[in-house]
């Protein structure tokens, strides 16, 4: 919280950090003495740009659940340090998917809003991506839409908000500045979607599915030294696996598996059939097809892997270790076939971070 102030040993780690790996970043003795001073006059401290970007790209890198950590040096920060109502923060996010979006061609970028500071709390976004599709509960409990966000849909709807009703109505942002939570439409032109289609099942289009080009993470805290950045919307591409293997097949989520399967005519009487399996497989190559034909960004997990051990062997080159979660990095497709299945990690937890706002796992 904000109330205890900055903690002055990780301020200093995080300076001597910046130098060490910022060589032409000037002196650090004088910067280690101001930053010392200002968090013993305000109990907190402000970070230089260049801190602040570094600090944002380290903490990607130091992502352990995050399998798309190659690129971590190319990330594209956003100071919006100053922006701390709730309409500046929505417009900001607007013009955030605008820039990451790029017409497809996604460019990683993050967006640090306000940090905490001692007795004044920072703006918070309410809902967990900046594009999600309403879950609507009905008397009966089934959800109409994605039922990971019922909660923030009737959230919105007490707000005031009325959607469409079908499954895929993207939800408003709902943004709580100053303890007051303020609800705010997407335009349509920052909102890419892709239509699913299947190269050689022609029915496959007719099951009406779609999802978001560019997943923007925005109910996570940016670490920085001690500083806590509660709002800071990041965004990369997404691996199809995410959207064909979990967001479409979950029985929680969109469960697709048995009408895909039933469309495909497979044999759905046992599990030993592996019905499922081939639906799966079906769904993933619809996703990664649809994708690339429309030109926006998206990876497959076999390249993605390929990627990850590229990095490691990276981050051992540069005498780092790189903490990875394998129960995250392994895809939740084939992970056997892919090479990050075949080894072991060192799942430490180093700062700086991006860390759960909500404090929960899984
Ligand atoms: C550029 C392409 C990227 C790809 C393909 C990628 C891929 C992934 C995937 C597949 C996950 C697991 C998500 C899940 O299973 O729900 C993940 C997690 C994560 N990624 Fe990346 N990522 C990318 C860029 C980024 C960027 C730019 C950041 C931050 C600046 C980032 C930070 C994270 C974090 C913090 C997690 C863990 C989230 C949590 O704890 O819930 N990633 N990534
Ligand atoms: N490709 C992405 N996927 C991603 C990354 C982090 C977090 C998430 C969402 N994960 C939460 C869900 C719900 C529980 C398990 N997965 C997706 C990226 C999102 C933002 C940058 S990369």
């Amino acid at each position: 919280g904000c109330e205890e102030g900055i903690d002055r040993g990780e301020a200093e780690d995080f300076i001597r950090l910046y130098h060490a790996e910022n060589p032409s970043a000037g002196s650090m003795k004088p910067r280690l003495r101001e930053v010392a001073r200002e968090i013993s006059q305000t109990g907190t401290y402000t970070h230089t740009p260049g801190e602040l970007a570094f600090g944002a790209r380290v903490a990607w890198r130091n992502s352990n659940k995050c399998i798309g950590r190659l690129y971590w040096k190319s990330l594209r920060v956003r100071d919006r340090r100053h922006v701390d109502t709730a309409d500046g923060v929505a417009d900001e996010c607007v013009e955030h998917l605008r820039v990451a979006t790029n017409k497809g061609k996604i460019r990683p970028t993050v967006t640090v809003f306000a940090p905490d500071r001692p007795g004044e709390h920072a703006p918070v976004i309410w809902n967990d991506q900046l594009i999600r599709y309403a879950g609507y509960t009905r008397p009966d409990g089934s959800v109409v839409g994605d039922p990971a966000n019922a909660e923030v849909t009737e959230a919105a709807v007490r707000l005031g908000w009325r959607g469409r009703g079908t499954r895929f109505d993207v939800l408003p942002l709902v943004v709580e500045a100053k303890g007051t939570p303020a609800l705010r439409e997407l335009p349509p032109e920052v909102v890419l979607e892709v239509p699913l289609r299947h190269p050689s099942f022609r029915w496959f289009a007719d099951l009406g599915l779609k999802w978001h080009a560019v997943p923007v993470i925005s109910n996570m805290c940016l670490e920085i030294g001690g500083v806590r950045y509660p709002c800071a919307p990041f965004n990369g591409w997404y691996m199809g696996t995410e959207i064909g293997a979990r967001n479409l097949a979950d029985a929680d989520r969109y469960d697709q598996l048995a009408v895909v399967a039933e469309r495909l005519g497979l044999d759905m009487s046992h599990d030993r059939t592996l019905w499922r399996d081939q639906a799966l497989v079906e769904l993933n190559v619809a996703v990664l097809h649809s994708f690339e034909e429309d030109g926006v960004a998206v990876t497959d997990h076999h390249t993605e892997a390929r990627r990850f051990m590229l990095h490691l062997e990276k981050e051992e080159r540069s005498g780092r270790v790189c903490p990875a979660d394998w129960s995250w990095i392994v895809p939740p497709l084939s992970g056997a076939a892919t090479p990050v299945f075949h080894r072991y990690y060192d799942d430490v937890q180093l700062t700086p971070a991006f860390t759960r706002r909500d404090g929960n796992e899984g």
